[in-house]
Formats: structure tokens, sequence, C-alpha cells
């Protein structure tokens, strides 16, 4: 039976140095609530000396009551020549009120020398006096022996001359930091081990990532001895970031059989990591191992079709297992089995046989070769399918559509639509102004439609994205038009293609309207002279 891995997060402390990361005091409780529920046994709150937004993180965290996790503050050793009883940091910590401290000391001489300015007698004595100082309040003690793996490569003596004096004040853990992140998978194994042999007390390990082999270092340590690993939630922090804890849990747990969290909590894994970066205001990238929205998404024909038959065939764990989902996407490197699934995820009611979905895939195929994209488009592309089902009826159809834009000496500029479109058998004329010549088509097309259909009124434009395909056409280049529509927190994408980027936005809009009527099942059954009762309509 493998031994359990503590977690410590350190997201609110080193995962705020990381550029562009910054957290307000209620951002940082947020967090904290949701790393405790999901069983993280530590949670690193901030370094309390260092700024009053962290004092007042521990103060509102006074009132909080978590279920799990222990808060710890951050801090270093005393300063030199300062008695640690003395040292205006070391009270700090204290008053923050915490249970647990950690403090990071110097473990390599260059530093002693060169950035302390001090000798290596006095960096023991500031190690030593602020644990004992810190374990006589009673506190739990985690000392971090910053730089260690350099330091111990460039004078192993005193790196390990520096943990004794932590273990012998009483600290409660000794967590070994690759602070530059420049140490190898082996290198870490083969020091972990050593220092394992070396001391009595409990080993961490706080990794950085600037090397890309952070996870594979966490997990080099624990497997020579190392029983804490330090990081923080998608691994944000300082240069190339922290260990990024949602890749470390899942390898430690579903591969090398170590306990981490609960398999109820893993199962939290995705959310927990879309939670925080949608706190922290940072998109994460889709290819993000274990719970990147591209984790276990199947594109390529061959690999969907082995899928279908027995997931194990693409994919190395269950998404399930820590909360992700399986997804298909439809491509011009499909085959039918991509479309076959993809009409199943999409619920859509659509039976077709193989040859109908080859067909079908076959005239995907020529449109991404038009420039039209359906992986980003996947309301467009369920329109197709009904289409094809035959469950798609056309509520409305275009006759015309006209823009000016006039732009006068006071710089104003002004965009007005005109459209004209058949809905129950009758001509709608509309005209509306906009802040630009496609809100304009958007308006007008929404007030020539919403007395047939009042759901529209809640629908709204949440992005709007254009992408020139052929850069050579210069201005009359093709381009492509991907809209995002929401209502009611739910969202659905369109695409339009065309040389004309308000031909191209015609398209994806018509589109956004038609999946929006489709869902709700819109018939043209309204009375006549409801109808005629619209307001600014002109019937001909
Ligand atoms: C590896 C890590 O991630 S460590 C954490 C790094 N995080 C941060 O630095 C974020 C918060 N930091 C801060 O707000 C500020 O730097 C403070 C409040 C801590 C200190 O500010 P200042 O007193 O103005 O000092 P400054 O930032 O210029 O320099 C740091 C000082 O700490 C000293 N120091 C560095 N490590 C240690 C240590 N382990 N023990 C004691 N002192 C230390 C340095 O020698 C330097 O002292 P000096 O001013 O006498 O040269
Ligand atoms: C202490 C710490 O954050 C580091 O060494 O990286």
């Amino acid at each position: 039976m493998k031994p359990n891995v503590c977690l410590y997060d350190t997201t609110l402390r080193d995962g705020t140095q990381g550029e562009g990361v910054s957290l307000s005091v209620e951002d940082k409780v947020k967090i904290a609530l949701r790393l405790d529920q999901f069983g993280i046994d530590f949670i690193e709150g901030g370094w309390p000396g260092s700024n009053p937004k962290d004092m007042a993180f521990f103060e509102r965290m006074k009132e909080v009551k978590l279920q799990n996790a222990t808060i710890t503050a951050f801090g270093s050793t005393c300063r030199p020549l300062v008695a640690a009883a003395d040292d205006e940091n070391l009270r700090a910590l204290l008053e923050s009120g915490v249970k647990a401290v950690a403090i990071f000391g110097k473990s390599w001489d260059l530093h002693v020398t060169d950035a302390l300015k001090t000798t290596l007698d006095e960096n023991i004595r500031m190690v030593s006096d602020s644990v004992r100082f810190l374990k006589s309040q009673g506190l739990t003690v985690l000392f971090l022996a910053e730089h260690f793996f350099d330091g111990y490569k460039a004078n192993p003596v005193y790196a390990l001359r520096v943990l004794e004096a932590a273990e012998s004040a009483g600290a409660d853990w000794i967590v070994l930091c690759d602070t530059n992140g420049g140490t190898l998978p082996h290198e870490v194994y083969e020091i972990v081990k050593t220092v394992k042999g070396s001391l009595q007390v409990k080993l961490g390990i706080h990794p950085h990532n600037d090397c890309e082999l952070a996870v594979a270092n966490a997990i080099a340590a624990v497997q020579a001895g190392a029983e804490q690993v330090q990081g923080t939630t998608n691994g944000i922090g300082e240069r190339c970031g922290n260990v990024n804890l949602v890749s470390v849990i899942p390898n430690l747990q579903l591969k090398l059989g170590y306990s981490c969290v609960e398999p109820e909590q893993l199962q939290q894994l995705t959310k927990l990591s879309r939670f925080v970066a949608e706190v922290c205001n940072m998109a994460m990238p889709n290819n993000q191992p274990f719970v990147g929205n591209s984790a276990f998404a199947h594109k390529g024909g061959i690999h969907v079709s082995a899928v279908l038959k027995d997931p194990k065939t693409y994919e190395h764990i269950e998404p399930e297992l820590i909360g992700n989902k399986r997804r298909v996407l439809v491509s011009e490197l499909s085959g039918q089995s991509n479309l076959l699934a993809k009409t199943d995820e999409l619920d859509i009611n659509v039976e077709l046989d193989k040859q109908e979905a080859r067909e079908i895939i076959q005239r995907i195929k020529e449109r991404e070769f038009q420039g039209y994209q359906y992986e980003g488009a996947e309301a467009s592309l369920s329109l197709m399918l009904l289409a094809a089902g035959g469950k798609l009826e056309q509520l409305f159809t275009l006759d015309s559509f006209k823009i000016l834009m006039e732009k006068s000496a006071d710089r104003s500029i002004l965009s007005e639509a005109t459209v004209k479109l058949q809905v129950n058998g009758q001509l709608v004329h509309t005209a509306a102004e906009g802040n630009g010549p496609v809100n304009a088509l958007d308006n007008a097309l929404r007030k020539a439609l919403e007395t047939h259909f009042p759901c529209l009124a809640e629908m709204q434009l949440t992005d709007y994205k254009v992408r020139v395909l052929d850069e050579s056409g210069a201005t009359a280049a093709k381009v492509r038009v991907l809209i995002e529509s929401g209502r009611n927190g739910e969202k659905w994408s369109t695409v339009g293609v065309s040389t004309n980027v308000i031909e191209a936005s015609w398209e994806a809009l018509v589109d956004s309207i038609r999946y929006l009527l489709w869902k709700e099942g819109c018939k043209l059954s309204e009375p006549e002279e409801k109808v005629e009762a619209r307001a600014g309509i002109v019937n001909h």
C-alpha cells in the first residue's frame, strides 16, 4: 500500500507571483473555500508581513470555517543579526492567527554570501532560531529550503547542515525547493533519496516549471520518499510557474497508486481547475493535460472510429475519473464515425445511416476547403444535420438587405440596416440603426422577427471573431466570421464565410437565430392580426 501524499496549494501566495495574476481578498477566500472542498491539506494564504491585502485575507479567514484544510501563512526566516523573537516578519506570522507557518531560508551558500550578505554560520543561526521560536509559539512549522537542489549541487555539506539545523530546531516538515526550476528528474530523485537517508523529518518538494519538468520532478521526489507536494492550481506562479497540482494529483493517484484525495473529490478536478482559472481571469489552453477542453477531444477519423469501439484505444484514462468528458470533433479530417458520434452527442434526434453520414462529411470537407470550420461552430453543424434529416423548418427567408454608413464632419459615424424578409408568407420590411454595420443588421433582423418569435429578445451576441483566410487577397480576401450567442447561460456558436465581411456576418447571424428558434421548437402559427400589429413594420 502506497502512503498518502499531502497536498500543499500555494496558488494564493506563489501563484500570485505569476505575471498578470492579481487576486482580491474575496477572490482569495473563494479559492480557499474551493480548495478546501476539493481536499487540499494545506492552503498557503499569503505573506502577512509583505502587504496589507494578505494581512486582510488572514483576518477574513478567522471568520471562515474550513472542513479539511489548514491555512498557512508564509514568510522568511529572521533577518541577519536580528533575534527571531524581535523579527518583524516573524511577528506578523504570529499575528496572522494561523496554526501553521511556512518559512523559507537559504540553503545555497551563494545566496547566503551574495544575497543575504551574511556568513554561513549566521544563516544557520537564522534558520535554527526562527524555527525554534515559531515552534515555541505552538505552531506547525514547515521549513522551505530555498534553492535546495542548486545549493546541494554546489555545496552538499552546507546544504545538508541547513536542513539539519531546521530539523533539530523542531520543524514538522522540510520542503526541498527547486526555486529556479532548473533541476532534472533524475537529479531530484537522487538528491531526495540522499536527504531521506540523512533526516528523520517528513520531506516535501516545491518544484518550479522553468524546464517544463516540474510535474516529472514532483513525481520523482515522491518516488524517492517525499510525502508532500507544494504547487499551484493550474501551475500559475513566478516566471514559468509552479508545479501544476492539477496534473500532479491524477498522475500520483491514478497512475502510481498514491492516495491524495477521495475518488469523488478527484472527479471535481476539472471543475476546480476551471473555477480557479475563471477567478484569476485566465484563459486555460484547450490542450491542458487532464482538464483541458481538448484533453479527451478526438478529431482524426481513425481515432474516433476506434474510440467508439473501445475508448481505451486512444485515451490514457477515463475522463470521468477527473470530471472531464470525451468529445468528438467534426472537420475535414473526419470519417462517417465522427459524424454519427457527433449526431448522438448533439442530441438532435436525427437518424443517419453510414452512407448519408459519408455524404454529409463530404459536404463538410468541401465547405472546410472553402473556409468554413465546424469545430468551433457546432450550432451551424447542428443546423446542417437537421436540414439533412428533414427536421428543420424554414421559418424565414431573405429577400434582401441593405446597409448605409454615414461619417459626418463632427466625427460621428452612423450605420443603418434595412432588411426585407419573408415570414409566414408575408414580406416584412424593417430598418434599424446600430453602432456598426453588423450591429445594425442584427437589430433590423431581430426587429423583423421578434413579434413572431419573442424568445429572440433574450438572445445576446456574446462574441464576434473575424479571421482573414487568404492574406494575399488583402481587403478582397475571404473572411470567416464566428459568432457566439447566448441566452440564459446557454451559449452556441455559428459560422459564415464570404469575401464580404458583412455577408459572412449575416450568414453566421442567421444561423444563430435559426438555432435558437429550433431549440425553442418555434413554429409559424401566430394569427395574422398580431403580425400586422407590429410597430414600425411595413407590409406590402
Ligand atoms: C522563492 C520565493 O518565492 S520567496 C518569496 C518571494 N516573494 C516576494 O518577494 C513577494 C513579497 N515580497 C515583498 O513584499 C517584499 O520583498 C518584502 C516586504 C518581503 C521585503 O521588502 P524590503 O524590505 O523592501 O526588501 P527587498 O524586497 O528589497 O529585499 C528583500 C530582503 O529580504 C532579504 N531576504 C531574502 N531572503 C531572506 C531570508 N530567507 N531570510 C531573511 N531575509 C531574507 C534580502 O536579503 C533583502 O534584504 P536587504 O534589503 O537587507 O538586502
Ligand atoms: C520558497 C519558494 O517559494 C521557492 O523556493 O520557490
